[in-house]
C-alpha cells in the first residue's frame, strides 16, 4: 500500500493582525502594531502549499477560526449585541480585544499533536488538539481546532480524535511544533520524538528563566498515552532553556525531522548524546542527524532567518528537499549554510524558497503553517476529499481570499463591528467549498 505525509496548512482567517500577544515569540513582539495585510498573508498561505501539491505531495487546508470571538468577550462578561460586545471590550480591555480577534490558528503546527496508525495500538490515527494554554489568544482555541479536525478527518474508522488536555499549566501542550515522528518509512512503526521545556512537576529541572516553557513533560507524556504509543516508540527530550531565553519558544524553532533525518542546531536540546542514542536504538533503522554548529550559524541568525522553520519533504523521487521562507536568502551567513547543506551528502537535495512574510512577522515560518499526518493510501481516502489542495480548490479560495479580505489592518479595525460581519459571511462560505458543516459558533 502506498504511503504519504500529508501537509494541511491553515488558511489565514480574515483578521490576521499584529498585536504582540506572545511573550518570549521575538517576532511577534518586534512587529507590534504594525498594519498587516490579510489579503496578502492568505494568498502567501495558498501560494505555498499549492506549490507543494505541484510537486506531487499529498497537501491539505484546515479552516480558520471565528474571529472576533464574541463567545468568549461574552463569557468574561461583555453584553449586548455583537457590536457592543466589541465596542465595549474595545474601550473596557483593549488587551482582552486583540486576544479575541487573533488569526493564530492559521499555525496548525499547534493545533494539535499526530500519532500514524503505524505508531498505535489500535491502528487509527490519533489527534489530540493542543490546550495552549500559555498564551491567552491562543487558549482559546482547542475546542474548535477538534471541530474543524473532526470535520476534516471524518472517518471514525480510521481517525481518532481526543479532547484538548486539561487546561492547566501543568498540561501545557503546543502541539506538533514539539513532535517529530521519525521513521524510515512514512507507513512503517517510528519513534515518536516529544520535545518539552520544562517538567511541571519536577521543581528541580532545569527550565528558563525569562520566557516561558511552553510546553510540560506532564502533557507530552500525557497525549503519548492517549495515543497507545509504546514505551519502546516514544523519546522524551528537553529543550535546552537557554535558546527559550534566545526566542525559541517552540521545538520547530530549532529543528526539524522528517523521516530518518533529524536537522538541528547544536544548542537545541539538553542531554543531546545520550537521547540520539536512546533514538537510534528505537529506531533500529539508520538515522541521519544533520547538525548545524553555532559558527556556521548563531542563534540569533535562526531566530531571525527560521532555518530550522523549514519544512522537510520527501518528494515522489525518493529525494528530499526543505521548503524555506525567503527569510532564510535574505540572511547571508543562514544562505551560505543552505547552499552548503545540498552538496554535502545527506538525503536533503533542494532549497525551495517561499514568501510568507505576513506569517513570518508574527512568528510563524513554512513549518508553522502546516500539519503533518502520515497516512496510507486508504487513510487518505477516507479524509474529506474537499479540504485536498488541487487547481479547482486554490482557483475557489483565491477568489474567497479576494471577496472577503482587507489588504490592511491594524488593530485599531478590530474594533470595527463591520469585521464580524465581514469574517463570518466569509468563514459560512468557507465551511460550504470545504463541506465542513457547521463547525463555528455563529453557525450552530
Ligand atoms: N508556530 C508559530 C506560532 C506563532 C504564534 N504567534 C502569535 O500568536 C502572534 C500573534 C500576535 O502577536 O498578534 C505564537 O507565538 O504562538
Amino acid at each position: 500500500m502506498k504511503q504519504f505525509e500529508a501537509n494541511f496548512d491553515g488558511l489565514v482567517g480574515p483578521t490576521h493582525n499584529y498585536a504582540g500577544l506572545s511573550f518570549g515569540n521575538v517576532a511577534s513582539y518586534s512587529n507590534a502594531a504594525q498594519a498587516s495585510n490579510p489579503k496578502a498573508a492568505a494568498k502567501q498561505g495558498l501560494q505555498k502549499a499549492k506549490a507543494l501539491a505541484d510537486l506531487g505531495m499529498v497537501q491539505g487546508v484546515l479552516a480558520p477560526q471565528e474571529r472576533p470571538d464574541l463567545c468568549t468577550l461574552r463569557r468574561i462578561g461583555f453584553s449586548g449585541s455583537d457590536a457592543e460586545v466589541l465596542q465595549k471590550a474595545a474601550k473596557q480591555a483593549p488587551a482582552l480585544l486583540n486576544a479575541c480577534c487573533s488569526a493564530s490558528s492559521m499555525w496548525t503546527a499547534n493545533a494539535a499533536t499526530v500519532s500514524p496508525s503505524a505508531d498505535t495500538r489500535d491502528g487509527k490515527v490519533h489527534f489530540t488538539p493542543a490546550n495552549l494554554v500559555d498564551k491567552l489568544h491562543r487558549s482559546i482555541e482547542p475546542l474548535t481546532t477538534g471541530n474543524i479536525l473532526k470535520a476534516t478527518f471524518n472517518n471514525d474508522r480510521h481517525f481518532k480524535h481526543h479532547l484538548h488536555l486539561p487546561e492547566h499549566a501543568n498540561f501545557g501542550d503546543e502541539g506538533a511544533a514539539n513532535h517529530t515522528r521519525l521513521c524510515s518509512d512514512y507507513g512503517k512503526a517510528g519513534v515518536e520524538l516529544f520535545v518539552y521545556g520544562q517538567s511541571a512537576t519536577n521543581p528541580n529541572a532545569p527550565k528558563p528563566v525569562k520566557y516561558p516553557a511552553r510546553q510540560t513533560l506532564e502533557a507530552s507524556q500525557a497525549v503519548a498515552r492517549l495515543h497507545q504509543l509504546e514505551d519502546e516508540s516514544c523519546v522524551f527530550m528537553q529543550q535546552n532553556p537557554d535558546v527559550i531565553d534566545q526566542g525559541v519558544f517552540h521545538n520547530d524553532v530549532i529543528a526539524v525531522g522528517n523521516q530518518n533525518v533529524l536537522f538541528y542546531h547544536e544548542q537545541a536540546f539538553l542531554d543531546t548524546e545520550s537521547k540520539f542514542a536512546e533514538i537510534r536504538r528505537k529506531m533500529n533503522a539508520e538515522m541521519h542527524f544533520i547538525k548545524v554548529s553555532t559558527a556556521q550559524v548563531s542563534i540569533d541568525d535562526a531566530v531571525r532567518s527560521y532555518l530550522f522553520n523549514t519544512q522537510i519533504i520527501t518528494l515522489p523521487n525518493g529525494e528530499m528537499a526543505i521548503v524555506a521562507p525567503t527569510d532564510c536568502q535574505e540572511n547571508p551567513a543562514v544562505f551560505a549554510y543552505l547552499n552548503e547543506l545540498t552538496t554535502l551528502g545527506t538525503p536533503i537535495k533542494q532549497v525551495k524558497y517561499f514568501d510568507v512574510k505576513q506569517s513570518m512577522q508574527n512568528g510563524g515560518g513554512p513549518a508553522c503553517l502546516r500539519l503533518r499526518v502520515a497516512m496510507n493510501e486508504l487513510e487518505v481516502a477516507a479524509v474529506n476529499q474537499n479540504t485536498l489542495m488541487n487547481d479547482m480548490l486554490f482557483g475557489r479560495l483565491n477568489t474567497w481570499v479576494e471577496k472577503h479580505y482587507r489588504d490592511r489592518l491594524t488593530v485599531a479595525d478590530l474594533a470595527d463591528p463591520q469585521l464580524i460581519t465581514e469574517s463570518r459571511t466569509a468563514l459560512d462560505e468557507l465551511t460550504q467549498i470545504l463541506k465542513l458543516g457547521s463547525v463555528y459558533q455563529f453557525q450552530k
